[in-house]
């Protein structure tokens, strides 16, 4: 207890010197300064911040400090003493005697009075301002002596009055110092308990941070200020942090800097309010999780596709259908089966049904079926390991694209794991529309169809939405207009009757893929039947079974992935079917096509 540091501060000069001489022999480093309210929270505030442990005062001053500084402040009570020999004195003496104080004070003089049968009247004052006004009615009403603390002493000196003053005699004083080192024992221990935990935190190796309602840092470890901070997107801090608060628990996938980040959060009630904690760990990197045949779809990227499709106009009933029954499945908990022919708008729907819902902040995992490494999938169906990618997806989306192209052995092991399993995510599958014939011939799992679609939605080809297609080529003569600074203001009805007639095997993505060529090739204000024909029979080309007719200019690189386009075609767009008849591994397939 040697070194507890002390800074008294007296009102008064009397109480410095009696404060002195009582402490020799006290085991505390003391330090007594003379000064009231202001020049007293001076001296505290100095002390707080240069390692003082304990403050001791007196009165209104004691009171303002207290409200002031984060360490302990003990108050030098006025005692029964104290009173008993005041009250003593200003009975003798001659002339009309009041005490004026705070509630406190007044109440405590009063007993006094009436257990020994002193005539002395009292007045409660709510606040110092209020001292003034009492002091001078009590003038007026010819009062001449005046028992107060330090403040109302002052003041009815300045009105001519009397002041006795209340001072505090050994026995409070005594106190104080035993009250010091027994707060000062107390917080010690608080600290040590405390100080472990906060050792912990700086030493922690993911970074934790702690937000209030307004989405300000309170705090943050060493390893997010340094790690995380400078790079972390603030508004998407800021979403987080005003879904925990009004959600509850929350966890995430973020992809920053290359890297995963899982997320996971809780609210916290603090002194001025609830409180956001965040805890985020690095995870893997982006590209070790696609080599696997996963990624993470960046929020940004799906929130735009969310806005995309939610403005879809399209004049196609069946498409108008499936867009309603899309927007009905946002918030619920159900899994989810797109079906349709290559390109036309399965990921772009499911990712409609996950960002623009509910779910939107949470993770969106793409989980490439065909492509899939046999690591991912042991990681996926694998309880010991399936903590590292489901781990913080809370109520995210596990995205499975393609799952026609999943081999028999993976369908059982997902169906095995969706009978054990019921996670908080929900599965949203795309397909080829034949899925179901494939389940009546046995070539896909129907215990696995049937886990997965309880809700389905199918999509039209382009070719039974041809009505779509004029409107989905104006979109995309505006984007690459943009992308290419061209000024396309449209087609010519001749070329629109173009695309009509087309089949579009590849539909939307190939359709997109047609006005781009043809945005590129336009010299005139608008896009003439020759051009797209030009466009449209080397597409047709591509697209024939059977008789490829290679155009081989451009890059090596180009022209390789005009071959594997065209195999992918003859494979009916099978991407493990066309790996293995390339001789290159399924992730190399998709790295390439990627
Ligand atoms: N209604 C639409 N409006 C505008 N663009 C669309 C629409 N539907 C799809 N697209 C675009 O068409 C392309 C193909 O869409 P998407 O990748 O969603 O198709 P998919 O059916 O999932 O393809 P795959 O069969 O290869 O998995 C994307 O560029 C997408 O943005």
């Amino acid at each position: 207890m040697m070194d507890v540091k002390v800074l008294a501060i007296a009102p008064y000069e009397g109480l410095k010197e009696m404060i002195l001489g009582l402490a020799e022999g006290q085991d505390m480093e003391l330090r007594v300064e003379t000064g009231d309210l202001q020049q007293g929270l001076k001296y505290a505030e100095e002390a707080a911040s240069s390692g003082t442990d304990i403050i001791i005062s007196r009165g209104g001053t004691a009171k303002l400090i207290q409200s002031r500084v984060a360490i302990p402040v003990v108050e030098i009570e006025v005692s029964g003493y104290d009173m008993l020999r005041v009250l003593t004195l200003a009975k003798g003496y001659p002339g009309k005697v009041a005490i004026v104080g705070f509630a406190q004070v007044v109440a405590g003089a009063a007993a006094v009075c009436e257990v020994l049968d002193m005539k002395i009247s009292s007045y409660t004052v709510q606040d110092e301002s209020g001292v003034g006004q009492v002091l001078q009615e009590l003038r007026e009403q010819g009062y001449q002596i005046i028992v107060g603390d330090v403040i109302t002493v002052k003041e009815a000196e300045k009105l001519g009055l009397i002041g006795f003053l209340l001072t505090s005699g050994k026995e409070s004083v005594l106190r104080s110092f035993q009250q010091a080192r027994k707060w000062h024992a107390l917080f010690e221990a608080c600290k040590r308990e405390y100080g472990m935990a906060y050792q912990v935190l700086q030493a922690e190796q993911a970074g934790v941070a702690v937000y209030d309602r307004e989405q300000r840092q309170v705090f943050g470890n060493p390893y997010f200020n340094r790690q995380i901070a400078p790079f972390m997107d603030s508004e998407k801090i800021g979403r987080i942090v005003r879904e925990i608060l009004t959600e509850g628990t929350f966890h995430t996938m973020l992809e920053q800097a290359e890297r995963i980040w899982r997320v996971s959060g809780y609210p916290l009630p603090g002194p001025d309010g609830p409180l956001a904690v965040l805890r985020i760990a690095s995870g893997k990197s982006r590209d070790e999780l696609r080599l696997r045949g996963a990624s993470l779809v960046p929020a940004e990227a799906g929130f735009r596709a969310a806005q995309v499709a939610g403005n879809i106009v399209s004049h196609n009933s069946n498409m108008r259908h499936a867009l309603d029954k899309a927007q009905s499945y946002r918030d619920q908990q159900l899994s989810v089966w797109i079906s349709g022919e290559k390109g036309t708008g399965k990921e772009l729907l499911a990712q409609f049904i996950h960002f623009g819902g509910e779910r939107g902040l949470r993770p969106f995992l793409k989980i490439e079926c065909g492509l899939a490494s046999q690591d991912l999938w042991d990681m996926l169906l694998n309880e010991e390991r399936n903590e590292e990618l489901f781990g913080s997806l809370g109520r995210g989306t596990v995205f499975l694209r393609d799952i026609d192209g999943l081999g028999e052995a993976e369908q059982k092991g997902l169906a095995d794991y969706l009978d054990k399993h019921t996670p908080a995510f929900q599965w949203i599958v795309s397909s080829r529309e034949d899925i179901l014939e494939r389940t009546e011939s046995g070539g896909f799992s129907a215990e696995l169809y049937y886990r997965l679609a309880e809700v389905t939605l199918p999509l039209p080809s382009l070719r039974e939405r041809k009505e779509d297609i004029e409107g989905l080529s104006l979109l995309y003569i505006n984007e690459y207009n943009a992308k290419y600074g061209k000024q396309v203001a449209g087609l010519r009805d001749e070329a629109r009757e173009a695309l009509e007639r087309f089949e579009w095997r590849g539909n939307i993505h190939q359709l997109r893929q047609v006005i781009e060529e043809a945005v590129l090739l336009a010299k005139g204000l608008y896009i003439e039947q020759g051009e797209i024909s030009e466009v449209l029979s080397t597409r047709r080309m591509r697209t024939e079974y059977g008789k490829p007719d290679f155009d081989l200019s451009g890059t090596l690189e180009e022209i390789e992935q005009r071959i594997i386009q065209q195999v992918l075609m003859e494979e009916g767009m099978n991407q493990v079917k066309t790996a293995e008849r390339l001789g290159i591994s399924r992730t190399t397939l998709w790295r390439k096509i990627k």
